[in-house]
């Protein structure tokens, strides 16, 4: 459902993104893991269309990102790490806007815009300006963003960003129903807490490589260790030289 094909992206003589490939199947979570500067943005941007690879290709649902950018837009839903809601538009007014953007059928819109706003109980501020809005009401805003069109495939950047335990987990287990409903989800995480929780496979990205990816217990025991962390911690004394 979304495949990263051997992507590779440069900046000038620095290489940020080498070769990596995996794929993540229809329900099914996979977490792609590392430390900062590791790679994980411009990775998620290469696979949703928004970044051009300087080699390899991304594909969702089918489509490539090079030849079919817009399919892969209508098929996918993206949270990236920098969205900027409009100031002015409240959370109703943004999810009224994109659905008309994704030419949404007016009732079905409001209908899917009334769930999500429940769904994710924006409630309290569903109509109140985005600039008023705290950090994690404005992330719910915008995870509800990707999940308005109902794509079948999810790519979240750091999703629970500047949200507390409580939203944190809420929308933790959003991601867990919407992989029930048979979406393929890639998110991308330092917190290795939410991969136990969520994942069920990792992608461990050092230096703009992959360094492994499977099950967890898999990449535990190639390590020869009992933790995820232990697992990093594990290639990266050879890497860092
Ligand atoms: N436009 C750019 N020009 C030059 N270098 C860039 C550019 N964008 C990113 N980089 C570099 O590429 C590397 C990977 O950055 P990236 O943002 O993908 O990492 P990340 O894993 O998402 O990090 P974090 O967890 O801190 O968000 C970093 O060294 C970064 O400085």
């Amino acid at each position: 459902m979304i495949e990263a094909r051997r992507l590779t992206k440069h900046y000038g003589d620095f290489t940020a993104v080498k070769e990596v490939s995996f794929t993540v199947a229809a329900g099914e979570v996979v977490g792609l893991l590392g430390p900062n500067g590791a790679g994980k943005t411009t990775l998620l941007r290469m696979l949703a269309g928004v970044l051009t690879p300087s080699e390899g290709e991304g594909v969702v649902d089918g489509a490539s990102t090079a030849a079919d950018a817009f399919r892969v837009k209508q098929r996918l839903g993206f949270l990236s790490g920098d969205t900027a809601l409009s100031q002015r538009l409240s959370p109703r007014e943004v999810l009224t806007f994109f659905g008309q953007l994704h030419e949404l059928e007016p009732a079905h819109l409001k209908r899917r815009t009334e769930e999500l706003i429940a769904r994710f109980e924006m409630g309290p501020f569903a109509d109140k300006p985005c600039g008023t809005l705290s950090a994690g009401q404005k992330q719910r805003a915008n995870v509800a963003r990707a999940f308005l069109h109902d794509p079948p495939a999810l790519i979240l950047d750091e999703p629970t960003t500047a949200l507390d335990v409580l939203s944190g987990r809420f929308l933790l287990d959003a991601i867990r129903a919407a992989r029930d409903e048979g979406k393929a989800i890639l998110f991308s995480t330092h917190v290795m807490g939410e991969v136990d929780y969520l994942c069920d496979r990792v992608v461990l990205l050092h230096q703009g490589e992959a360094l492994d990816q499977g099950p967890i217990p898999e990449v535990c025991a190639r390590a020869g260790v009992r933790t995820l962390t232990e697992a990093f911690l594990h290639y990266l004394p050879s890497r860092s030289a």
